[in-house]
């Protein structure tokens, strides 16, 4: 299909962003010089993945970005905004495309949202400051429903850095816990030695996702010995068995569309590493410091891009999990690490507790994690640039 061109970004009508990072994770908040999107929040993501697929690529790729980058375009106008259940709508992008839910991404436009000004978050006027908690709430419209996110608020009216934003999930839930798998030949990969199944958790958090412990991915000496590439290639082969199994389907679909139901990543999850030492005197541990267990993984999402973050929306899922199993109580609070935020003493990995029951052996789950403002960014395109209005990855060209 013929892409139409995008008017602009040009030197005198750039596109503006602010980056932030959660837990090492980045996302990039665009809000304008957005291709004209419209209808439900659902018709927009089509239309960008239909017609705007430039616009994502430009963003999230090369040059200006990268591999791993993720990105969550505002949008101000969608029917939930509109009937005044929500505050404001988002689209989250990807190296492969759109996504259906983002936690670490919910939590940095939590802090952008309490910070910008009404030309940019026309509700903004709307939002309740809590002065006991002195925290500020919004009603944030993603693809998978409706998400309540608390931010610390100072006086000033602005985000507070030092304390956690919060949010609560869409019904989560556990799809399948100990199932068999079974790996026809030509996806089994190296380490799975002779053997021909694993057993696999699967849960909704907002997304799908596929639990697996690194031993049962065949990497004995657990996620601290295993070479990312080898990470890489099983997790790939591991969602291409569950994805082409028909009789899986039903897992990662419920009554979903297509669309809205299907395996968005794989989580390698170490229950052998234990609990990690906290920083001294920094508010993030200090916060985590009340948590009663603590579990580390690393998630492989969209085109096996790498979550830096424990991934708030599998988080969401563990939990559900966790709590389905009895290994969790309600309201009890686990940290979540990912290899990344487990390994860099600076980085805060995300707390998740059951918030309350949803119904049909679901429950919302409250998932609380810290986000920075990295920068500021004003991108163009110049008209001699022969890549135009694109990007690419030098991970999908053969050089
Ligand atoms: O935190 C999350 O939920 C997201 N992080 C990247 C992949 C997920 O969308």
């Amino acid at each position: 299909m013929e892409q139409p061109h995008l008017a602009g970004p040009s030197p005198i009508n750039p596109i503006t962003c602010v980056d932030m990072h959660t837990a090492g994770e980045p996302t990039r908040i665009i809000w304008n010089n957005i291709p004209p999107l419209a209808g439900t929040l659902l018709e927009q993501r089509a239309q960008a993945k239909s017609r705007f697929d430039e616009f994502r690529r430009l963003l999230m790729l090369e040059p200006r970005g990268h591999y791993d980058m993720y990105g969550a375009i505002l949008r101000p106008e969608t029917e939930l905004v509109v009937s005044g259940q929500a505050d404001m709508g988002v689209l989250f992008m990807h190296n492969e495309g759109f996504s259906t839910m983002c936690g670490h991404g919910t939590i940095a436009l939590g802090r952008f949202l309490v910070d910008v000004d009404e030309k940019i978050f026309p509700r903004r006027k709307h939002l309740s400051y809590d002065p006991d908690s002195r925290t500020t709430a919004l009603n944030l419209h993603v693809p998978c429903g409706i998400v309540r996110v608390t931010v610390p608020t100072l006086s000033s009216g602005k985000s507070d850095a030092e304390r956690p934003v919060s949010f609560v999930s869409v019904p989560s839930f556990a799809t399948a816990t100990s199932l068999t798998v079974s790996v026809p030949e030509k996806y089994r990969w190296a380490e799975l030695g002779g053997r021909s199944s694993v057993t696999v958790d699967i849960a909704y958090g907002g997304a799908y996702y596929c639990m697996v412990s690194a031993e049962e991915l065949g990497f004995p000496g657990g996620l601290g010995e295993v070479a990312l590439q080898d990470m890489d290639r099983a997790s790939k082969l591991l969602k291409e068995t569950v994805v082409a199994n028909p009789e899986l389907q039903y897992l990662t679909r419920d009554s979903r569309t297509a669309e809205e139901g299907f395996l968005y990543g794989v989580m390698i999850t170490d229950s052998r590493l234990g609990h990690v030492s906290a920083v001294e005197g920094s508010a993030a541990s200090r916060a985590q410091l009340d948590a009663g267990s603590e579990e580390t993984g690393l998630c492989f999402f969209a085109n096996q891009q790498i979550d830096r973050s424990p991934t708030g929306s599998c988080v969401a899922a563990r939990v559900a999990l966790a709590y389905a199993a009895g290994s969790l109580a309600k309201g009890e609070k686990r940290v979540y690490n990912s290899l990344v935020t487990r390994a860099h003493r600076g980085l805060a990995g995300f707390v998740g507790s059951v918030f309350d029951d949803a119904g049909s052996g679901g429950v919302r789950v409250c998932v609380e994690g810290y986000a920075y403002y990295t920068g500021y960014h004003t991108f163009v395109v110049e008209k001699e640039d022969g890549l135009g209005v694109d990007g690419f990855s030098v991970r999908d060209i053969a050089l």
